[in-house]
């Protein structure tokens, strides 16, 4: 059977620079290609000093020093990489639309097709065309269509092989996943060796047991299903937490006790002000569109609620604060620590600090935002791009600030919004003593230890906790 020698991945993405980084790692005797129309994004790929690559992520500046130039090359040539290239990933971006038939719900796959026209019109020998972006049940209809029209003779094979990995953890996620999915045809010899010539890429680092295969459509429809039941299990526990707040049951104690029936587990049980990323809410937003479209209405309704579940806690949590704050934030300082829609990760995408500052603006607060890994024209953007507020009334009102005491410093309150570790290693006497007083605290996370706080002075609140907190 052929192996595999040369790889292109299209879109240099999250997915597509860990995963192929890693790729390159573990396959030596594999040329890695890894493309974007994005230019900027590339130069920062290959920038000599590799702490200036795009992503960050732990232990991915290691691996990319190791392998770029050597077996991993990153380009925007990205017909020439099609060419070379005997197995294709497609990686680009699938935002939710925002415009015309689904808008706000379907999964845009303009960039997906721009990729299929753009092999389908360079490629001179048989190709294997991996979907590693995540996409609707029954894509590879269409790329089939488009792959197979050309009229050129070309032979295609198309697999769909989901990514699994989550920001912040993408390497070791990438290193030890608890199950690669192939999914493909096995109707014949072709196929079948099309999907053992990925099995064999994954094989230099994984066992047989953790590479699964199943049918094109099991496969696509999968990755739509675990991410919906990962946000669904956020979801139900921040519905938890607001039920414990009202009854001072604690929301970490509830989840602790009933993650400890195996059949419902630990992980994935933790409140807090509620889900980003760039995954969550797009993907289950594709699923409830996919149902409507299949006139699964009520399937539709009970995704969707995961959704209207967690734009419920963003909202609840910046409502708690301005109601704990006699009702007024305007002109008041709202310190947000943390932007990053997870911690070790400098991704906002959907990041929950997002919305929660967009409310507050709408009250007129002054926010001082600070998170180790954002940059401020991220703040910025992130905020323009919602369109709620004036841009110009954004950058008078929000101010991003390389400390967390500077960004304390005189402030109403604090607000944790990501849980990166450092912030749980601050002198937070320090910080109370240079706040105003009443000093708040609104722990998005439950990260800091309400008691040790509430004995420095401050007033806290933290998610799915009663409001009294009795000190010995
Ligand atoms: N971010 C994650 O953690 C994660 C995890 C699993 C799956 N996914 C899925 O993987 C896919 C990619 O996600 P991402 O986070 O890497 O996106 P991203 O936006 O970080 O990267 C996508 C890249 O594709 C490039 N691109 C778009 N069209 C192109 C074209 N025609 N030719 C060349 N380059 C093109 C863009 O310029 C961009 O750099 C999405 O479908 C996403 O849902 C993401
Ligand atoms: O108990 C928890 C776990 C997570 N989160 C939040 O949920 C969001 C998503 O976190 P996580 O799933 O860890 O990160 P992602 O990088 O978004 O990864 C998810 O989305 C990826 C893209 O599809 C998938 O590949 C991953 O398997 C899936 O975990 C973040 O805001 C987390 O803070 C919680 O609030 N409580």
């Amino acid at each position: 059977m052929k192996k595999i020698k040369t790889i292109t991945c299209i879109g240099a993405g999250y997915v597509g620079g860990p995963t192929m980084a890693v790729i390159a790692s573990k396959c030596p005797e594999i040329k890695v290609n890894v493309v974007d129309i994005n230019e900027k994004r590339i130069a920062q790929w290959n920038d000599a000093d590799v702490n200036n690559i795009p992503i960050y992520e732990p232990g991915l500046a290691e691996i990319v020093a190791e392998t770029r130039d050597k077996n991993l090359f990153f380009s925007t040539e990205v017909d020439q990489a099609i060419d070379e290239a005997e197995m294709i990933f497609i990686s680009v971006n699938t935002p939710t639309k925002t415009y015309g038939i689904g808008k706000g719900k379907a999964a845009d796959l303009k960039y997906i097709e721009l990729c299929a026209r753009q092999i389908a019109r360079v490629a001179k020998d048989d190709k294997i065309v991996v979907e590693k972006s995540t996409l609707p049940v029954r894509t590879a209809e269409a790329l089939t269509s488009i792959l197979h029209n050309t009229g050129n003779g070309v032979k295609y094979h198309i697999l769909s092989n989901p990514e699994f990995l989550a920001e912040g953890t993408a390497i070791q996620d990438l290193l030890k996943p608890d199950r690669i999915l192939i999914g493909g045809d096995s109707d014949t010899q072709e196929a079948r060796e099309a999907m053992q010539a990925l099995v064999d890429v994954y094989a230099h680092w994984l066992t047989d047991e953790q590479i699964l295969t199943t049918n094109v459509w099991s496969s696509e429809l999968s990755k739509l299903t675990a991410n919906a039941f990962l946000a669904q299990r956020i979801s139900s526990i921040n519905a938890m937490s607001e039920l414990c707040e009202k009854t001072e049951a604690d929301v970490d104690e509830v989840a602790k006790a009933i993650g400890m029936d195996s059949r419902i587990g630990p992980k994935f049980l933790k409140a807090s002000v509620g889900f980003g990323g760039s995954c969550f809410q797009k993907d289950i937003l594709n699923l409830v569109y996919i149902s409507q479209s299949l006139g699964l209405q009520e399937v539709a309704d009970y995704w969707e609620q995961v959704i209207i579940m967690n734009d419920h806690q963003k909202r609840r949590f910046a409502q708690h604060i301005v109601k704990t704050l006699y009702n007024t934030v305007s002109g008041k300082k709202i310190s947000l620590l943390g932007w990053a829609f997870k911690k070790d990760t400098n991704d906002t995408r959907e990041s929950a600090a997002i919305y929660v500052s967009d409310y507050l603006l709408s009250e007129h607060a002054k926010i001082v935002v600070y998170d180790p890994k954002v940059s401020s024209e991220q703040v910025y953007a992130d905020l323009e791009y919602l369109g709620t507020h004036d841009p110009a009334f954004i950058r008078e009102q929000v101010k991003v600030v390389s400390s967390p005491t500077e960004a304390c410093f005189q402030a109403h309150a604090v607000a944790i919004m990501t849980e990166w570790n450092e912030f749980n290693t601050y002198n937070w006497k320090e910080i109370y003593q240079h706040m105003m007083k009443p000093a708040f605290l609104f722990d998005g996370r439950n990260i800091l230890n309400r008691y040790e706080m509430k004995e420095i002075g401050f007033e806290v609140y933290a998610i799915g906790k009663g409001p009294s907190i009795q000190i010995a």
